[in-house]
């Protein structure tokens, strides 16, 4: 056994034998200098983020803006989730599905122990228990990230519970959790001087859900290095819900209060970068409509004894999009990131020592240093801040949390979203005729890429439910989960459906609808039809708003505009039933049969 080894078992906080034999292991295969176990204390985290400044990783801003809050820049070629590197090692490859990269695990492994073979050397190797959803659930899933970055570290602390007292638990029960492996895979030679943000050309982001295993190497960026968001919450999450009976949807979750004080749970699921964090902070620009959030991401549900379908938010903090979010359009967000206590990665920096990023304010600072670190005056036409530059803010700073979001059971919910970014054909809202057709929307959900990925910007690609490229398992096996699990509820108990659109454009190119507050004028109407309040059209594609029943008091919108987010476009559709019929078509088979009767049915009403 090496001396980090020995280290390790000196120095571990814990008994349990599994993540010893663990730790020692990924500690012989790594070969870090020094191991430390996290306790996920305050100390601990002003200890760790005054070491990332003294090292260059992070800028901390000025108090007096942003109290005890750090700036982060990341190489260039780091910025973003890589799909394409991004792999489901499952035992059959028909498992994976059609729309995972898939490997032979053996050989898999073989290849990653030659990446993390010495990968640590230099550095230190950070041991974070972790939970994901609330310490005191009937069932807690638990993680525990290896990670070579502390950066990592800090920002784990914010999207969930880490340290001690997770450790603790997981001794108490001797619970499973899913050992995950991160390293940025830049070990460094003896007196070799660090560079701010040590990342590898290569990146490997790999699942093994038959052992609920993650190894993520070569990048330090959010979603591919925060083990417990997408990798765990989601595409190992998906594959412990389809074995235990329940659902991780990538899904904000929102509580409303109508003016009658009745209250509503909303969940919503848009791909990356479409809109989740601001519907969830939402701030109503209706009267009388109260809105509190508990989850802007992550979503895990379960169908309770009574057939009712609960959501609990298994997230602590928020990852968002920082582009976009101002105090114009997300005021709530504005607010909770100005309390502080929190990481921002490649935004822009303004000269007295606060953070910036296009449309944070009305007016744009003349000078500003960019996320490249260059001088950036206003008149350049490159953005000053990178168009997926993020925040990491903890939740309990948004003020209109809802008090909901500490309990372990969840909320039941009434209504769920599937939206999309479509420039033409899909209307503002349209609801499901009932939950199979809503199940059908949601599978063949469309929209363009975003920033949050590498890759090309603005390319159509259909998004099942917003998990493309979040399924642990195979696509068509994912939906026929959805079917099963909710043929066994009452079907009056189901929430009703809706598929959103924030994004159509008018003939000129210009936004349809105005979007962000107003989108509560939508939220309105879901609600008022699912209480059987709202008119609406009963087209070929389901039940659109009639322009009269949306509350449109004190909007400003043309006629034209208000027609062309509502417009179900006959030539429109007939192309899209066809690109649906594209899409099913690649699922080979593994397609659930309603899913198919419902694209007749489309088809069918279309004619
Ligand atoms: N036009 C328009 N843009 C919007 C609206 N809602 C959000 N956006 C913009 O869309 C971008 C992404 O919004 P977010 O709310 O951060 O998206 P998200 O789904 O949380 O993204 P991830 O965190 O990557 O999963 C931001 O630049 C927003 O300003 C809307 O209603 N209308
Ligand atoms: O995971 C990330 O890096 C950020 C995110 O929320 C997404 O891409 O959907
Ligand atoms: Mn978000």
């Amino acid at each position: 056994m090496g001396q980090t080894a020995q280290q390790v078992l000196s120095e571990a906080p814990t008994t349990n034998q599994r993540l010893l034999d663990w730790v020692t292991e990924m500690a012989e295969l790594t070969q870090p200098d020094h191991v430390y176990w996290v306790d996920g204390s305050e100390q601990e985290y002003s200890r760790l983020t005054d070491e990332l400044v003294e090292a260059g990783t992070l800028k901390r801003l000025n108090p007096e803006l942003f109290p005890n809050s750090f700036a982060a820049f990341s190489d260039p070629k780091d910025v973003a989730r890589v799909e394409e590197q991004t792999f489901i090692c499952s035992a059959k490859e028909s498992d994976a599905g059609f729309t995972n990269n898939w490997m032979e695990p053996a050989e898999m492994k073989a290849k990653l122990n030659g990446l993390f073979a010495g990968s640590m050397r230099g550095r230190t190797m950070y041991v974070i228990p972790f939970v994901m959803g609330h310490l005191e659930a009937k069932d807690p899933k638990f993680g525990v990230e290896i990670t070579d970055s502390a950066y990592v570290v800090a920002s784990m602390r914010v999207m969930a519970q880490i340290g001690t007292e997770v450790l603790r638990k997981i001794e108490e029960l001797d619970a499973f959790f899913v050992p995950a492996l991160h390293s940025v895979g830049a070990p460094l030679q003896p007196g070799e001087q660090d560079v701010a943000w040590p990342c590898s050309e290569e990146k490997w982001i790999v699942h093994f859900p038959e052992e609920r295993s993650i190894y993520s190497y070569g990048s330090g960026y959010g979603g591919n290095a925060l083990l417990g968001k997408k990798c765990y919450a989601l595409r190992i999450a998906s594959v412990m819900a389809r074995d235990e009976g329940w659902l991780a949807e990538h899904m904000l979750i929102l509580k409303l209060t109508s003016p009658e004080q009745k209250t509503y749970y909303l969940a919503a699921a848009f791909p990356s970068a479409c809109g989740k964090t601001n519907l969830a902070l939402l701030d109503p620009t209706i009267k009388d409509w109260k809105v509190e959030t508990l989850g802007d991401d992550i979503t895990w549900m379960r169908f309770d004894d009574e057939g009712q379908l609960r959501a609990v938010n298994p997230e602590a903090g928020l990852f968002g999009v920082a582009p976009g979010t101002g105090w114009d359009t997300n005021p709530n967000a504005m607010r909770a990131i100005s309390k502080g206590n929190s990481i921002f990665t490649n935004c822009a920096l303004t000269d007295d020592g606060g953070v910036w990023w296009e449309g944070m304010t009305h007016d744009t600072p003349e000078h500003l240093t960019d996320w490249q670190g260059n001088s950036w005056t206003s008149d350049m036409d490159h953005p000053a801040a990178h168009p997926n530059a993020r925040f990491c803010t903890p939740i309990d700073q948004i003020d209109m949390l809802a008090p909901e979001y500490y309990e372990p059971e969840g909320v039941p919910l009434s209504a769920i979203f599937f939206g999309g970014r479509r420039k033409t054909t899909i209307p503002l809202v349209t609801q499901a005729r009932d939950w199979s057709h809503g199940i059908f929307m949601g599978s063949t959900l469309s929209s363009e890429t975003t920033a949050a990925a590498a890759g090309a910007l603005g390319r159509l690609r259909r998004d099942p439910m917003a998990m493309l490229p979040f399924m642990g398992y195979d696509a068509g096996d994912y939906l026929k989960h959805w079917v099963k699990l909710s043929s066994a509820v009452d079907a009056e108990k189901l929430p009703k459906i809706f598929l959103v659109n924030w994004f159509r454009r008018t003939p000129d190119g210009g936004f349809a609808w105005p979007g962000f507050g107003d989108n509560s004028r939508v939220v309105k109407w879901a609600i008022e039809r699912i209480e059987g309040k709202a008119d609406a059209v009963d087209t070929a594609i389901g039940f659109v708003p009639t322009a009269e029943s949306l509350d449109l008091d004190g909007l400003d919108i043309s006629a034209e505009q208000l027609e062309a987010a509502l417009k179900v476009d006959a030539l429109e559709w007939a192309e899209e039933a066809e690109s649906i019929d594209e899409w099913y078509r690649r699922f080979g088979g593994s397609l659930p049969e309603e899913l198919l009767g419902e694209l007749e049915g489309l088809k069918s009403r279309l004619a």
